[in-house]
This record gives structure tokens, sequence and C-alpha cells, in this order.
């Protein structure tokens, strides 16, 4: 018989023996397993805490207790104990279930952000409102992992919560010594020398944890894999009404991730298909992040003063063959992107020129670094934001759709954004070539496309397509360049003349755009960010201060939280494929020009304003 089909919610495991228990662990290993295999997923973390939820579900009363998941990507399981189990298979699609958690799927979600080391200050603000509505009996629990432990905002919190001895707040430590690759930094070493106190359970009080050492409570290790010992310590910690950690120790992928310890990154995310699941799968094609990874790579051979600094990340943002080759000169800072950040600017100042690879959502964490740590001093830092634009699957916190209008506002940084990989490779260079300032290079989470030549060039402007009398200019930011050729093309067949630039450089806007603009009907922006306040904002200022009125239509992402899906269909839901370009361009077409004079939308518009200022 399945047990899992039997659970409808965590009240259902409570009556469950211990061996029901162990079938319905193996029961739920089969199905992520089967499921990730299909969708793609995280895998690996899943795996890892399958027990540990099992625990969690049956001493703790969720929602009563809230239950906080770091990062949100190990929650499969939690997801399947709250009542999912019949919508898993739709995990990660549009219209399905998230990855993460979704306070729309579930009573029992509350964190819908993906970015780390945020659980342990939910859990802070939460027992203080438990203390403050007298609801005493509450307790909030924060699931997080070593990884996140690694990550600022932890301490922060633990500065809090430590300081606070009759306020209980438990924090399940899921430790399986690992991010994606082994976790690094003092703050690891320091879990695996508690992790050894198993073996040779000797106790003085030298041997204080860290946590104990500022005011928290700490049990452990234990094994996170035995059930019954897992709820011995969770009803513990649950009963002790105090702030405690629970230290336990699991093996990401268990069941599943091959045996050897340093495997890439224990199926940590895993594509649908992946080589995990098809060992002979197709052949890879090449990604905007293999082409970075090939030629940093090739730089650092070039330039002694070359280093790179990267948050928890090494192989996703492509710097293994750098770090092989020159590992004295890559820096892995654990998932700490605003000390990466701000190192750099250490770096900097001390004569290197320091390239930040970090994925563009997780950038925003350090914005208030990047402009005054290092914009501020004018330090030649590169930043290298992969999965910039609309990522896809991993829902609304993952979307790199925010740098340009972040960055937008940075003075003195330069912001390039490539269109294929030659020109990744061209931009990088003359990125780590300028030491006038902080520089910036954008690309998306995707293969990359066909390399798209310039016909002609103005200045530093590349031009795609040279329309005869075009009626209208498009500025086409980084990879958006595929659809914005295919749609001239269209629009021309239309007999509508377009010009398709690419300013390779697209902050600060170029001044020459001004020029261009002036000597057509209509202007078009595209990028993959936030349509405020990116790109076609800055263009559109830049077209005012010089007293250009040649309208622009700035196409973006619609300023909203853009759900999971694929990254091709959350893009044509922003007009932003070809054809929907092309469609999109002749309607501004038909409803904003017309022979000279004033356009009849803003003849309209015009006339109301006046109306309403009269009345
Ligand atoms: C601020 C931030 N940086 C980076 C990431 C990317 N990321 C997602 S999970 C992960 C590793 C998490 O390690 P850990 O917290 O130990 O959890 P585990 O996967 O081992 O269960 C990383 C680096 C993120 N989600 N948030
Ligand atoms: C949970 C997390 O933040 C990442 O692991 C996420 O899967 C995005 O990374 P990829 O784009 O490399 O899958
Ligand atoms: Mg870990």
């Amino acid at each position: 018989m399945c047990i899992l089909q039997t659970i409808h919610g965590p009240a259902d495991l409570r009556v469950l023996s211990q061996a029901d228990l162990v079938q319905l662990a193996d029961e739920i290993r089969s199905v992520l397993i089967d499921t990730v295999r299909r969708t793609g997923g995280h895998l690996g973390p899943n795996l890892g805490v399958v027990e540990l939820t099992l625990a969690l579900h049956r001493v703790f009363d969720s929602p009563t207790d809230p239950i906080i998941w770091d990062t949100g990507h190990q929650t499969y399981v939690h997801k399947l104990l709250t009542g999912r189990h019949s919508e898993f298979d739709r995990l990660r699609q549009r219209g399905g279930i998230s990855g993460y958690p979704s306070q729309s799927e579930s009573e029992h979600d509350f964190v819908e952000n993906s970015h780390a080391s945020t659980a342990l200050s939910y859990a802070d603000g939460l027992a203080k409102a438990f203390d403050i509505r007298k609801e005493s009996t509450r307790t909030a629990v924060a699931v997080l992992g070593d990884g996140a432990l690694t990550g600022g905002m932890c301490w922060e919190a633990l500065n809090n919560i430590g300081a606070e001895p009759n306020r209980p707040v438990v924090i399940v430590l899921n430790d399986n010594a690992r991010s994606y690759a082994p976790t690094v930094g003092a703050v690891a070493e320091h879990l695996a020398r508690l992790r050894m106190r198993r073996a040779n359970d000797s106790r003085t009080t030298s041997d204080e944890s860290l946590f104990e050492r500022i005011g928290l409570h700490y049990l452990g290790p234990v094994d996170g894999h035995d059930i019954a010992a897992m709820e011995r310590t969770l009803r513990q910690a649950r009963d002790l009404r105090r702030p405690v950690v629970v230290h336990c120790v699991t093996r990401k992928g268990k069941g599943y991730a091959p045996a050897e310890e340093n495997e890439a990154d224990r199926l940590h995310a895993v594509g649908p298909n992946a080589p995990a699941f098809a060992p002979s799968g197709g052949g890879k094609k090449q990604t905007w992040t293999d082409a970075f990874g090939e030629e940093i790579a090739r730089l650092a051979d070039e330039r002694a003063d070359l280093v790179a600094v990267t948050a928890a990340m090494l192989r996703p943002v492509g710097l293994s063959r750098f770090s092989r080759n020159y590992p004295e000169r890559v820096f892995d800072v654990g998932m700490a992107e605003q000390h990466a950040v701000t190192s750099a600017a250490g770096l900097a100042m001390g004569g290197l020129h320091p390239v930040v690879a970090i994925y563009s959502t997780f950038f925003n964490r350090a914005f208030d670094q990047a402009l005054l740590d290092v914009a501020l001093h004018r330090l030649p830092v590169t930043f290298v934001l992969d999965r910039a634009g609309v990522t896809g699957e991993d829902g609304p916190s993952h979307h790199g759709m925010w740098d340009l209008s972040i960055l937008h506002n940075v003075p003195g940084i330069r912001v390039a954004a490539p269109r294929d990989a030659d020109t990744l490779r061209a931009e990088l260079r003359e990125a780590v070539e300028y030491q006038g300032g902080p520089t910036v290079l954008r690309f998306p989470k995707a293969t990359v496309g066909p390399d798209i030549p310039a016909v002609s060039t103005i200045g530093t402007l590349d031009m795609l397509v040279s329309g005869k009398q075009s009626d209208v200019l498009i500025v086409s930011v980084g990879a958006m360049a595929e659809d914005c050729v295919t749609a001239a093309a269209q629009l021309a067949s239309h007999h509508i003349g377009v010009t398709v630039v690419d300013p390779r450089w697209v902050l600060p806007v170029n001044p020459l755009l001004a020029e261009l603009a002036a000597a057509h009907r209509l202007v078009v922006t595209v990028e993959d960010n936030n349509r405020a306040g990116g790109f076609g904002t800055a263009l559109a200022q830049l077209l005012h201060d010089r007293g250009v009125h040649t309208p622009v239509c700035a196409l973006g992402i619609p300023p909203a939280f853009l759900a999971a899906g694929k990254r091709k269909e959350l893009l044509a839901g922003a007009e932003l494929s070809a054809d929907l370009l092309a469609r999109r361009i002749q309607r501004e077409m038909a409803e904003r020009l017309v022979p000279g004079g004033l356009l009849p939308r803003q003849q309209q518009l015009a006339g109301k304003r006046i109306a309403e200022v009269r009345a």
C-alpha cells in the first residue's frame, strides 16, 4: 500500500509507526527522482531532507508553529506532506506548483523569496510577534543549510535571537557540508569540528559551539536521516522554550547522488533529462556562462592582476577553469554577496582588477556596496551578472530583471550587454581593460544564440539592420538582438523601414543615440529587464534632455513579479518575441505616426490634459 497517498496533511503523519515512516521515506525519494527527472529541479537538496521534514512535521504543529525554509529550494518534501502530492507532477511548470514555497499554494508556506540567509530574521520577527500577542505556545522554526549560514544576515539575526533567552526560536541547521560545492570558510570548519564530536563524544566547556558562546542552546550533532533521533531532539528543542540550534547532519542527494565525495554539486540543481538521469544524454549546447568561463580563463593567462570572486557558486557562474588554473586568484566567499563586492573593492584598492561573478538577481543584495564601496571610489571592479533577464522555472525571486534599473542609478558605472558570444568576449576584454571605475557585463540564463554581425558601426554603436528611409529605430539591448533583427525583417515585408542598433555599452546611454533618434519617427527600446527605470527610461531621459521629440516606446518586462515558466514563454508574454515585437511596432506606428503634425494620440492626450487643467 502506498502510504504517501494517505497523507493529506501533517496530522496524518502522527499516526504512523517508525516502520511506516521508513517506507514513506522510500516512497518520497522515488517520487522526487521520477518527477525531477522530467521537470528538473533541486533533487540533491530535497533527497537530503526527507527524514528531517518528516520529523519536523510530526513534532511541530504547522502552520501554528510556522516552519520557515531558508532559500526554499529544499521544500519538495514539505509540499508532498502538506497536501500537494497530486499536483507534484506539475513541479516548476507554468500553472503548476512552484519549486519554492508559495503562499497561494498552502497555509503551510510562508517565505517565497529564494534569496538565502533570511530565515532567521523572519523567525526573530515571528517570535517577537508571538511575544507581543501573548501567543506563548507558538514556536517559530527556521530550517537553514550550512551554506545559508555563511550569509551575513544570519549573524545579524543570531545577534538578536541570542540576546533574548526567554523568546523561543528553534533553528534547525541542515548541515550537509555543501552549498553547491563543499561550503567554505571558518563557519564551515567550526561545523566540521562539531560534527567530529559525534565521533569521539568528548564535551568540555572549551568545546562550546559558536552558538552557545552567543547565548543560544545547542543540541546535536544528530543524524538527520534517523527519524526517531530527530524527533527526540526536536521535541527537546521545542520544550526548552529557549532559542536553540538543532545541528542535523545530512547527506545531500541521499539515495541517488553518486557516492564520490567530490561529485560536482551533488545534484544541487539539475535540468530535465540531465546527465544524472541519462549519462549518454545529448550533447551540451554552449551557454553564455560557458562563453564567459572560457574567455575569463584566457584573460587570466594574460593578466596576472586579474582575480575573481564568487559567492558559493564557482561552477554555476563559470569560474571553474580559472580556479583550476589559478586557485590562489579565485575567491569563494560563501553565500555573501555584500561581502563579495566590498572585498572586491579592497582587492581593487590593493592594485588588482577583481571580476565579481554573481547572478543578476543576487546582485540586488549588494547594491549599496556597489554604489558606495566601489563606484564612489571609482574602483576598477568588473561585475559579471549571469542569469540577467527572465530566467524561467525558478520563479519570481530568481529573474535577473532589475539590474539595469538598479545600475541606471550608479554614477560612473559602465554597463555592457553582449548580444552573442563574440560580443561577450570583446566586451569582457574592454571591461577589464577599463581602469577608470566599475564595469558590468550582463547576460541571460540560456544557450547562446548565433553570432549576429554588425553591418556597420557609428562610433561605438553596432548597426545590425540599416533600413532605407527608416521610420523606426529599434535599440536592442544584449540578447534581445536576435528577436529585434527578425522583427525588422517582418516589418520590412510590410514596407516599414527599420534600423536596428546595438549600443553594446548600454549605460550610461550613448549620446549618439539622440542623433539617430532625431532622424527617425519612432524609437523602440527592447530590453530583458524590468520596464520601469531600465534602459528605455534612461534613453527617454537623454532624448528629453537633448530636446529630441521623437516618441519612445520602451519595451521590457512589465514591472510585476513573474511566476515560474519557460524563459521564451515569459518573454513572449511581455511582447519581447520577434513576431509580437513586429506586431507591437505596427500598432505603435498606426497609433502614433501620421504624416507630419502632432500625433493623434498626443493631440488627444494634450486636449484631455488642457481640459483637466481648465476644470
Ligand atoms: C543570496 C543567495 N545567493 C546564492 C543563492 C544560490 N543558491 C541557492 S541554494 C545555494 C546553496 C545552498 O546551500 P545550503 O544553504 O547549505 O543548502 P543545501 O542546498 O545544502 O540544502 C546557493 C548558493 C541564493 N539562493 N541566494
Ligand atoms: C536555488 C538557487 O538559487 C539556485 O540553485 C537556482 O537553481 C538558480 O541556479 P541555476 O540557474 O544555476 O539553476
Ligand atoms: Mg548545505
